[in-house]
């Protein structure tokens, strides 16, 4: 047998398996063809994986909104950067706590309107913005733009913080520390509410009392909500503003476009192998879930302890749901565009797994996994909050309560969410207390210009960031908006690295002074590039030329019209003064205005530069052979048909000529 062995060795040393088989050269040849297959697919699978990493286009495209190149900022001199600064100090020094939904704050709170009216004196007596207290605490701003606008926005923060909680593990005063100067040599604003969220509602104050001081009225109509109470669900702030704003749109005829509020930030080195800092912006937010977990045993002496104590049977459940934790679900929500939106920027190696998630997504999932923060974008979450039970060192209790504070992620449900919860904790009694859904995705693509504007915002402040779509993993305010718009963005300019995170409710929260200086130029260069996307009501005032008024009465003289107006030193011309009632005609008018409406194309305004400062496109440009290729926002085909313009608009007949010349004028 032995020699057998050997005498075929030799015979077949040349063959694939050689020749130390017994296989009939049939079976060699098949073998041969599936060893050469496998390796020929692993090559062709690395060969691809390598290529597609090679040629990882970015996903984020820049839209010109106008300005890209050179933007605008507000004046900021040393002296402006620190008196703004020093304001932010001053905001935070007001103990605006909110400690559950019946332990707010409100003295401090009023004292803190006060304060903003003190400190912000030209907004809030500013003729375009009109501001009303929602609930006593939360405050609501209308600012007027100079057109009557269709599609405002919501620019939103809430001006409540959490307790400072241990008070000795802060380096410095939680509300009282002013600016310091760290060991890094960069000046720091420290304090409760730095990073959440007074750093947000001062930078939208200081941004629009700068423009009211210049003189800038934007185009855009907006509006600005501040709670008073986000740090514990903001059912008296944030869910009141949201009714009455939902009335004032209503009756101003508006829809509202986006809204904007805090969430995610500029998070840098929080992947290895991306080195370039993230501008996360939150298109989706996390649901959340408070469970209530009760354990019972036998009150007994604790020399005689029993078996197990209903603090140790809620302890292992506790620890059964830290150990199993509730599933991955990444690649079911944004955060697998997080990470495909961030890969064009990583090194070679990642990009050959980030640029290949269809194969390796479960080594990512992995990877995630290792860090919390990186872990909270794939699951929901569990986390122990609050853990009660015993009143003597000498007895054994009978109850023992703990809570769990979930946020779920957008693919799970909350089902799932608490059978895992039974489960882990079998022998506890598991109650929901409170819950409310994960939110919709707000479009984040290239085309959406609300996800423009905020990107571009940002970029303008941190030019050598990445923006990326991502679910943001603790909630906001904006829960309660939810009705009022589906382009929902959370995010503000703050520079985290992964150890800054945790200042977000933590000890030492704080932000520099430079990047508080981004945060008020962000919101500045926010509320212009949101003038890019004005969508006019068909009923607004028509801006005339002096020339172009002459120009008309020539043309009416002609016709023999007789003209109501004389105000031709006006160059408002209020398209109602130039209609005269015509009901048997109205019908025909509508019908052509609409037509003129509809034909507009749809195309985004590829050349916004053209725009004359009041947002028009140069009426003399717009002549009557030009009008097909007039550069328009796409939004004239958001327009409001005549149907729905107010009663009072009363229609005229008019000749070819008045016609001609109405239409090219309405912007
Ligand atoms: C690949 C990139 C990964 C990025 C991971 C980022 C991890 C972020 C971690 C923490 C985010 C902190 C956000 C702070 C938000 C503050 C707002 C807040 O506290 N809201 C309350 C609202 C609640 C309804 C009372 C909250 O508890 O969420």
């Amino acid at each position: 047998m032995m020699r057998k062995h050997s005498s075929h060795i030799e015979a077949g040393s040349s063959s694939c398996c050689s020749g130390t088989c017994y296989c009939s050269k049939k079976v060699k040849v098949t073998i041969c063809v599936v060893i050469w297959t496998v390796i020929a697919v692993i090559v062709a699978l690395i060969l691809a994986v390598i290529i597609k990493a090679a040629t990882l286009q970015e996903l984020f495209e820049r839209m010109e909104l106008g300005a890209r190149d050179d933007p605008v900022f507000m004046s900021a001199t040393e002296q402006e950067i620190l008196e703004r600064s020093q304001r932010l100090v001053d905001a935070i020094s007001y103990r605006t706590i909110s400690f559950s939904g019946t332990n707010l704050s409100l003295e401090a709170m009023t004292d803190f309107g006060t304060f903003l009216e003190r400190v912000f004196p030209n907004l809030h007596d500013s003729d375009f913005v009109t501001f009303t207290p929602i609930n006593t605490y939360s405050r609501l701003y209308r600012i007027e733009g100079t057109e009557k606008t269709l599609n405002p926005y919501l620019l939103c923060a809430h001006m409540d913080v959490v307790p400072e909680g241990d008070f000795d593990l802060w380096t410095h005063d939680p509300f009282d520390a002013g600016i310091v100067t760290e060991s890094d040599g960069q000046d720091y604003i420290f304090g409760r509410g730095a990073i959440d969220d007074k750093h947000a509602v001062l930078g939208i104050m200081e941004a629009l009392e700068y423009k009211v001081v210049n003189k800038e009225q934007p185009k855009r109509t907006f509006y600005i909500g501040f709670g008073h109470d986000e740090e514990v669900s903001g059912y008296l702030g944030a869910a009141e503003i949201s009714i009455t704003l939902e009335k004032m749109l209503k009756d101003n005829g508006e829809e509202l476009d986006f809204l904007l509020d805090e969430g995610m930030f500029v998070v840098a080195d929080i992947i290895p192998g991306i080195n370039v800092p993230l501008i996360y912006i939150g298109v989706a937010e996390k649901g959340w879930a408070v469970v209530d977990l009760d354990a019972e045993g036998d009150q007994v002496h604790s020399s005689t302890p029993p078996l197990e104590s209903s603090i140790g049977i809620l302890a292992h459940g506790v620890a059964n749901m830290e150990d199993n934790k509730q599933p991955s679900m990444f690649g079911k929500g944004p955060e697998i565009d997080t990470l495909r939106y961030a890969a064009p920027h990583a090194t070679f190696l990642l990009k050959m797994i980030l640029g290949n998630l269809w194969l390796f997504s479960g080594l990512v999932s992995s990877a995630l996994e290792l860090s919390s923060q990186t872990d909270s974008i794939q699951r929901t979450t569990t986390a122990v909050t609050i853990f009660n039970a015993g009143v003597k060192e000498n007895v054994v209790p009978s109850q023992a309560h703990a809570v769990v504070n979930h946020r779920i992620h957008p693919s799970d449900n909350l089902e799932d969410v608490l059978e895992l919860d039974r489960e882990n904790a079998d022998r506890v009694k598991v109650t929901l207390r409170d819950s409310f859904p994960p939110s919709e995705v707000s479009s984040y693509s290239n085309d959406v210009i609300p996800f423009q504007i905020v990107v571009n915002s940002a970029l303008e402040v941190f030019p050598d960031a990445k923006p990326v779509p991502g679910l943001m993993v603790a909630n906001t305010d904006t829960f309660h908006y939810k009705n009022l718009t589906d382009k929902i963005y959370r995010f503000t300019p703050v520079y985290n690295l992964p150890e800054d995170i945790a200042r977000f409710h933590g000890i030492d929260e704080r932000i520099s002074v430079d990047i508080y200086s981004k945060v008020v130029q962000f919101y500045y260069r926010l509320m212009v590039n949101a003038d890019f996307d004005v969508k006019i009501a068909p009923t607004a005032q028509v801006e005339v030329k002096p020339e172009e008024v002459e120009e008309f009465l020539e043309i009416l003289e002609e016709s023999d019209y007789e003209s109501p107006i004389n105000n031709t030193d006006s160059n408002l011309l209020p398209l109602t003064k130039v209609m005269e009632e015509s009901d048997e005609n109205s019908a025909n008018e509508t019908d052509s205005h609409l037509m003129i409406l509809q034909d507009i194309p749809e195309e985004p305004n590829e050349n916004p530069s053209n725009e004359t400062d009041s947002g028009l496109p140069p009426s003399q440009d717009i002549l009557e052979e030009d009008f097909d290729a007039m550069p328009v926002n796409e939004t004239y085909s958001d327009m409001l048909p005549l149907e729905s313009a107010p009663k009072d608009l009363d229609l005229y007949d008019l000749t070819p000529e008045e016609e001609t010349f109405s239409n090219r004028t309405i912007d």
